[in-house]
């Protein structure tokens, strides 16, 4: 209902660089190493041609930045969306650097897409468009270099037409050693048994860890949620399932509310035949887009798009918790409001991580041709998010600062720490 970026006053790309220049600035990051950060490594801009079911030729242009790769190769979604462009992409890109590090793993930060609307287009044109990306990419992308994962209005489908495209690029012997190309894949062809629901569960354990902090629980907790798609799905799941309320859900299409509570399954079962939307539900009533954000309740999870919170609505927000379940979802100014009113803010880089922390765990499975059972994934998952979440919390504690700064001092020191250690800067 909100539109992304470019309607907005600051875009995406602004957003991550005044994140970044605040956290140098505050750990007085050595310039050198300040200036590779500030850019992007790579930023690649593919166009590709692909006929439609009609018998024309569409030409699509597609984007994979990579932005850093100093603690390994780089890693992030694939988005497919009409607001997709190389600022988008670097910022998203940056925001994957600061992620994978923060949560100790040996990636670095890129992201890509293509800029479409995908409900335009039949699954058989779909599936066309994502092989025909995948060729265009090239060896761009790859197991050992940039592994790609899904993002918005992509999923393990979109995954696995790109893994089997790529490893038909490779000789026979040498096609299974390439399945870990990208994460997020069906199990069945590699996929991880939990990588679905992984970043929902990230966002749910993130937002109970830190009322368990302040000694609170879920028990009777209200929350709204923007964006009903992978993440705002599961998180909801995982929340109502732990004695939370949902009361209000808004997609691209309607906002949605009822005060006793929104049936989870109920919403899901509703919108997932109609491409994912949940216009018509009827165990709840529209209401204005606009005062969506602005609805009481203890909690909002904004799991949609970037820079939604800004100075026009921050102010109204009433949730003394936002839980960042999608990327840069509050601008320099909309954070700077939330702050002034006391929300505690999970930032995205924290409250998203478990998304890219199954994606670690598929990777490794298919890297050792092993096959890991839903449970184990589960338990080392939350063991991991735990770890992540304690080191912010301290440094929260130590600083006495507040989330997002402590979350980006913990994930660019690291990357200072390994370029300083290689010898590169004195
Ligand atoms: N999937 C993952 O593992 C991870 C995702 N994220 C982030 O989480 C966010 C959501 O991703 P994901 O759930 O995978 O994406 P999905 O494509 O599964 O769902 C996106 C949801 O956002 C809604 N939406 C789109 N545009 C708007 C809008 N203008 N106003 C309100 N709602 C809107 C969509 O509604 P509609 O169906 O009507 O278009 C849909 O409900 C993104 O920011 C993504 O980068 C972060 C980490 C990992
Ligand atoms: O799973 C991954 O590799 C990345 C997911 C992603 O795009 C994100 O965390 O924003």
């Amino acid at each position: 209902m909100i539109t992304e970026a470019k309607q907005n006053k600051q875009s995406m790309y602004d957003t991550v660089l005044n994140q970044f220049n605040k956290t140098a600035d505050l750990i007085d990051l050595n310039p050198n190493i300040r200036r590779i950060l500030a850019l992007t490594n790579n930023e690649i801009i593919v166009h590709f041609p692909v006929k439609m079911d009609n018998g024309e030729v569409e030409i699509f242009t597609g984007y994979r930045v990579q932005h850093n790769n100093a603690l390994g190769p780089y890693k992030g979604g694939l988005r497919y969306h009409p607001t997709v462009d190389v600022d988008a992409a670097k910022a998203l890109a940056m925001w994957m650097t600061w992620k994978t590090s923060l949560a100790g793993l040996p990636y670095g930060g890129a992201k890509g897409g293509i800029q479409l609307d995908p409900r335009n287009y039949s699954l058989s044109e779909l599936e066309r468009i994502t092989r025909r990306f995948t060729y265009a990419l090239g060896e761009n992308i790859g197991p050992e270099h940039d592994i790609p994962a899904p993002d918005v209005n992509t999923n393990a489908q979109t995954m696995a037409w790109i893994a089997d495209t790529y490893m038909s690029t490779k000789s026979t012997s040498e096609r299974s050693q390439n399945q870990h190309v990208v994460t997020g894949k069906p199990v069945g062809s590699g996929g991880l048994e939990g990588r679905d629901r992984a970043t929902g569960f990230g966002v749910y354990l993130t937002i109970k860890m830190l009322y368990e902090s302040r000694g609170e629980n879920l028990e009777g907790k209200t929350f709204i949620v923007q964006g009903f798609g992978n993440v705002g799905y599961w998180a909801s799941k995982f929340l109502t399932e732990d004695g939370a309320t949902l009361l209000a859900v808004q997609d691209a299409h309607a906002t949605l509310i009822n005060e006793k509570g929104i049936s989870v399954e109920d919403l899901f079962e509703h919108s997932s035949p109609r491409k994912g939307s949940i216009k018509g539900f009827t165990g709840a009533v529209e209401m204005e887009p606009e005062e969506f954000f602005g609805l009481e309740c203890d909690l909002l999870i904004p799991a949609a798009l970037g820079n939604q919170i800004t100075a026009e609505n921050a102010y109204k927000i009433k949730a003394a918790v936002v839980a960042e379940g999608a990327n840069g979802p509050t601008d320099a100014e909309g954070e700077q409001i939330l702050l002034q009113q006391g929300v505690t803010i999970i930032p995205d880089i924290l409250c998203n991580s478990g998304g890219v922390i199954g994606s670690y765990f598929e990777w490794l499975q298919n890297r050792n041709g092993e096959l890991w059972e839903l449970d184990e994934v589960m338990q080392k998952l939350e063991k991991k998010i735990k770890q992540v979440f304690k080191n912010v919390s301290n440094e929260v504690a130590e600083r006495k600062t507040d989330w997002r700064t402590a979350a980006y001092i913990i994930a660019i020191s690291r990357i200072e720490t390994s370029y300083t250690q290689r010898g590169i800067f004195p």
